[in-house]
């Protein structure tokens, strides 16, 4: 399997058709995909992600920069090869079945245009069907099924060409809860049999933590940080990253610039005890960003006030105001009362 690189890559559809903002919908993004990564593509609404896949399928031609698998350029501003040449497949949110068709025709259906028919065609059916979990179904139509199943239908007829590059966008997006989990499974599976490189858009971050090898966020056309989950999770470069992946909250504090990013109580409590210190020398505010799960109610802590307690199930989520009135969020094991004040130590805190 080769490798997948995205090279400079922008996508300016005029600024008539871009609602007057005026910015590209993909502004210069390089990223080269690790062989047989799972990319999980992340970012707010209009921030560019279908169009990246887009691109990368050859539903859309970008207007600089470039795109390869390996050393073949697939297009560029000049050249695009077309969609079928690629052995890439792309799996929508919509899955339109043929209703006329069983399942086993449906997912065959790419095969038959390839040509290919007979044994060939049911071994590679049956597989894909295997793979899915549906080689009960097989003859059933796609009005007998449910979404979750139709949705796997949608899936197996995509990998039943073994491409080498899989699409896939919000492809769970319809689905409830418990079949979300199956189908992430269903991925899973595929992922580490077929080795083929996943790029997946969601705006499920949970999703896009559970299932990526490599998380990558983007904002307004740009790519700001692409890094396995683990890592963007701890080290989230900037506000934008920081307050989109997990929950968390960014606090202005005096902390040393050119100093440790990863903070720990002991600096956290001189910054947050010497606010009267901020402006003089040394002492620049600075985005920090705190977990919830960093924060522990402690003797030695800082007096912080509970606005709000709900219940979410297996803990309680507390709403806290510091002294200055900047809220924290954190995570607690018993009920609070609405109005009291608790001493509260943050263990760690990320300069952003
Ligand atoms: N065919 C098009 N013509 C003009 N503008 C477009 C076209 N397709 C997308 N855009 C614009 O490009 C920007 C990026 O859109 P895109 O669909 O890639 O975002 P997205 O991150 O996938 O959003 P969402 O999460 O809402 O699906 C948006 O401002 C959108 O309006």
């Amino acid at each position: 399997m080769a490798q997948l690189i995205l090279n400079h890559l922008t996508k300016d559809f005029g600024a008539a058709k871009s609602f007057g903002n005026g910015r590209p919908a993909v502004a210069d993004v390089s990223l080269a995909l690790r062989r047989q990564a799972f990319l999980a593509l992340l970012g707010p609404s209009g921030c560019g992600k279908t169009t990246v896949l887009r691109m990368i399928a050859g539903f859309e031609q970008p207007t600089d920069g470039s795109i390869f698998y390996g050393d073949r350029r697939l297009s560029d501003a000049e050249r695009a090869l077309p969609p079928e040449k690629r052995n890439m497949a792309m799996v929508f949110q919509s899955y339109a079945l043929w209703p006329h068709m069983t399942v086993a025709e449906n997912v065959g259906y790419p095969l038959k245009v390839r040509g290919i028919s007979g044994v060939p065609w049911q071994k590679l059916v049956g597989e894909a069907l295997a793979l899915v979990k549906l080689t009960e179904l097989a003859e059933r139509r796609p009005s007998a099924l449910s979404g979750g199943q139709r949705q796997r239908v949608a899936l197996a007829r995509c990998l039943v060409t073994q491409p080498d590059v899989v699409l896939l966008d919000e492809p769970l997006a319809n689905l409830d809860q418990h079949l979300r989990k199956a189908m992430e499974e269903t991925f899973r599976a595929f992922h580490e049999r077929s080795g083929a490189t996943m790029v997946y858009v969601t705006h499920d971050q949970a999703e896009a933590m559970a299932l990526a090898t490599d998380v990558a966020v983007m904002s307004e056309g740009r790519l700001l940080q692409v890094a396995p989950p683990a890592e963007i999770y701890a080290k989230p470069e900037g506000r934008v990253v920081g307050g989109l992946i997990g929950r968390g909250s960014i606090l202005r504090l005096p902390v040393a610039e050119n100093g440790e990013r990863q903070l720990g109580w002991p600096v956290l409590r001189e910054a947050l005890g010497s606010r009267d210190a901020i402006g003089s020398a040394g002492a620049r505010l600075a985005d920090v960003l705190v977990r919830p799960e960093h924060v522990h109610r402690g003797t030695d802590g800082i007096l912080m006030r509970v606005m709000a307690c709900v219940f979410e199930g297996e803990r309680f989520a507390l709403d806290l105001s510091l002294g200055d009135g900047q809220r924290l969020k954190a995570f607690s094991s018993v009920a609070l009362s609405e109005g009291a004040l608790v001493p509260f130590v943050i263990s760690a805190g990320w300069r952003l």
